[in-house]
């Protein structure tokens, strides 16, 4: 069964959909079956992965969300795209804007895309959840779906307010709708490592959250090579696979492979002392 997890901050051009892609396409390398979840009506994952006019695209993230707020029966494979570098993509477009009003009247409004989930979960190791840059309702619907959440953050805003208030919404998420939430790690992007400035929001931000958070060891780096990936509609492992930025996303893979077993040896040790 996958491990959902969601790329949030309320905060636009962080690096959410650039990780979705390349954490994504990295898991895949690595031998896991992953599923993108385009849930952002800007449809920027979907355009990222080639598939450059998400809003005629016939089926869509918003296809089936609609389905499940009608209770609509539904084949959890229709609409899922085939990327070339190995990952799966449910695609995401305009149309979520009207599921995002459209929700706010729904029983169970933060938890319709929770049954979509749940509904492939089983076919793939990982999903991983592109947020919309907002705290809405498509948002708290992708923190009530998910495991848990990674929280890029872009080396020249100064981090502490946004997180601040990502943190409350996730700690509500976790207190009132899904329990198993946490965060998986903060993760710094955009760094310029030539300048003293991202040198001083790196050691803020450890020395701020490091005792509560992970914050992740890897940082990935600024890079034009990063930004023209995007247009091309393919990875950074295809793009410029020497590069700075290909390799941290690369360490970033195997960050968050580690921290997967990790909590699987720390839930075994649990169970075998309760026996
Ligand atoms: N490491 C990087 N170096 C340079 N540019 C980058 C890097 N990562 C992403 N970018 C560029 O920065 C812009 C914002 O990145 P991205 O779209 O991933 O952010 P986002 O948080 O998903 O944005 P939104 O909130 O609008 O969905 C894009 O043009 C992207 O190509």
């Amino acid at each position: 069964m996958a491990k959902v997890i969601a790329l949030a901050n309320q905060k636009g051009g962080v690096g959410k959909t650039t990780t979705a892609v390349n954490l994504g396409i990295g898991l895949a390398t690595e031998g896991n079956r992953v599923l993108l979840l385009d849930a952002d009506a800007q449809g920027n994952l979907t355009d990222s992965l080639g598939f450059h006019e998400p809003d005629n695209l016939p089926v869509s993230l918003a296809t089936m969300l609609q389905k499940c707020m009608a209770e609509e029966a539904y084949d959890p494979e229709e609409g899922i795209l085939q990327h070339h570098e190995g990952v799966d993509l449910m695609p995401g477009n305009i149309e979520l804007s009207a599921v995002e009003v459209a929700l706010v009247n729904t029983m169970s409004r933060e938890t319709i895309l929770r049954g979509y989930v749940d509904s492939v979960k089983d076919n793939y190791d990982y999903i991983l959840i592109d947020c919309m840059p907002s705290m809405g309702m498509m948002t708290i619907n992708a923190l009530a779906a998910a495991d848990s959440v990674i929280i890029p953050v872009q080396a020249h805003y100064l981090p502490a307010k946004g997180m601040t208030q990502l943190l409350q919404t996730v700690a509500r998420v976790r207190r009132q709708i899904n329990k198993k939430l946490v965060v998986e790690g903060v993760l710094l992007t955009m760094v310029d490592s030539r300048t003293n400035f991202a040198k001083d929001i790196s050691f803020v931000l450890r020395r701020d959250y490091g005792d509560k958070l992970r914050v992740f060891q890897t940082e990935i780096p600024l890079s034009i090579r990063a930004a023209e990936t995007s247009a091309r509609g393919k990875s950074i492992y295809s793009h410029d696979p020497n590069g700075q930025v290909a390799k941290a996303y690369v360490s970033l893979t195997r960050e968050v492979q580690g921290i997967g077993s990790e909590r699987r040896q720390t839930r075994q040790h649990k169970a075998d002392h309760s026996r």
